[in-house]
């Protein structure tokens, strides 16, 4: 049997890090897609009894036989159950890390070590010890701000979930999933990037999993209906970071100056408001007027995440790149490298956006477009 699942990546274009101590933020699904393909053998020892994850675009593949998943993750079935997600405790993630040392994963390509880790913690908690084999694709870059963190555990969910369901109708292409299967497998997604972020706020998997364009916070989420188009230019400065270093810096920091923290993230709640208010309005604002408000929360929220000490010299020359063409961009996601997004006014020329591209490229940075406000998780039999 096999069962297919796609999630998007996503963009925050207010909040990022404020959200994760309970401030407002906003994020929108772009549609730039993590698939997986569960594959379930029919007849016993049709795949050898194991459980094997291949990483396509990496041409990486893992794999472990189903008894020593069972030797070594005792407790995972004793602890919970596919509709009742849970907390991998740092028992079991002990455990888990042994299995991942085994692989003996490229030392270049360590950073998937967290990946591989939530990939069995997530498998076995839903599915149990049954043989299967995984295949991962996905179009979003590793560790850049986008989402691929979230986008990875929301779309093997799906599939896990998707495996286990009784309704299995075969359609022609993508379908969504019921509200309830929704919910769950977001719980669930949720659990798999704690082990990656240490301290998620839940707004990347809560994107990816039901799309939109979302005010997201301290877990209550609020729908954004918008007929404002929005364009922005990611660019990708291709420093890698890594958002759990990035999310516990900025908790640090708060330990050290609480009060100073707290005022800067009670702005940046402000700023998401504000950013969400303007995107909705139904005012008779003229377009410009809302990119030109759009532009400055962008400019003021760049400024107090560079008060986390999220920013890098990177982000900072793409701003100066694009502002020379009094374009405003801002860091997406962790920061400390990463993406930034660059708001795209429609009465910008496609001129300047071409020059604007071809500056940046010629520094190294990767720059794109992509559509945003698109569908959350997709599955397909
Ligand atoms: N397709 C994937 N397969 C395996 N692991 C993945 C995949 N996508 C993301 N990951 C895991 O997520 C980590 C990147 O997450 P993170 O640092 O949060 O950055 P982002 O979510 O912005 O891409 C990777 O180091 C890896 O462990
Ligand atoms: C920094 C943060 O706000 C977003 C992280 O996004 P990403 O993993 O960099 O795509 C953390 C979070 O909200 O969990
Ligand atoms: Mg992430």
């Amino acid at each position: 049997m096999e069962v297919k699942a796609r999630a998007p990546g996503k963009i925050i274009l207010a909040g990022e890090h404020a959200v994760v101590h309970g401030s407002t933020a906003v994020a929108a699904a772009i549609d730039l897609y993590t698939y997986v393909t569960l594959h379930l053998p029919l007849l016993s020892g049709e795949n050898n009894d194991r459980l094997t994850l291949q990483l396509k675009d990496l041409s990486l593949e893992f794999s472990w036989s189903v008894s020593r998943l069972k030797e070594v993750i005792p407790s995972v079935s004793n602890t919970s159950s596919p509709s009742t997600p849970v907390s991998c405790s740092s028992e079991t993630l002990k455990s888990i890390v042994v299995l991942v040392e085994e692989q003996n994963i490229p030392e270049a390509k360590i950073w998937l070590s967290s990946g591989i880790s939530t990939f069995l913690w997530l498998y076995t908690s839903i599915l149990g010890f049954i043989p299967a084999t995984v295949i991962i694709t996905t179009e979003l870059p590793y560790g850049s701000g986008l989402g691929s963190s979230a986008a990875f555990c929301v779309a093997l969910t799906a599939a896990l979930i998707a495996s286990s369901s009784s309704d299995k109708t075969r359609g022609e292409g993508w379908s969504s999933l019921d509200e309830s299967n929704l919910e769950l497998l977001n719980k669930w997604a949720f659990e798999g990037e704690k082990i990656i972020h240490g301290k998620p706020s839940g707004i990347d998997n809560t994107v990816s999993a039901y799309g939109n364009m979302i005010k997201f916070c301290s877990g209550e989420i609020t729908r954004l209906q918008t007929n404002m188009p929005l364009r922005m230019l990611i660019t990708n400065t291709k420093v890698g970071r890594n958002t759990k270093a990035l999310v516990s810096g900025v908790s640090e920091r708060t330990l050290r100056h609480p009060e100073a923290m707290n005022s800067v993230f009670n702005a940046v709640d402000s700023i998401s408001k504000e950013m969400a208010a303007i995107i909705q309005t139904k005012d008779d604002i003229s377009v410009t007027e809302r990119e030109e408000r759009i532009k400055e929360l962008m400019e003021m929220n760049q400024g107090l995440l560079e008060s986390m000490g999220v920013s890098h010299s990177s982000i900072d020359t793409v701003i100066q790149t694009t502002l020379k063409h009094k374009l405003t961009s801002k860091l997406t996601g962790a920061g400390g490298g990463g993406c930034v997004l660059t708001l795209l006014p429609t009465l910008v020329s496609g001129t300047v956006v071409e020059k604007v591209v071809q500056e940046l490229e010629s520094s190294g940075f990767q720059c794109f477009t992509a559509s945003i406000g698109g569908n959350g998780a997709e599955i397909s039999f």
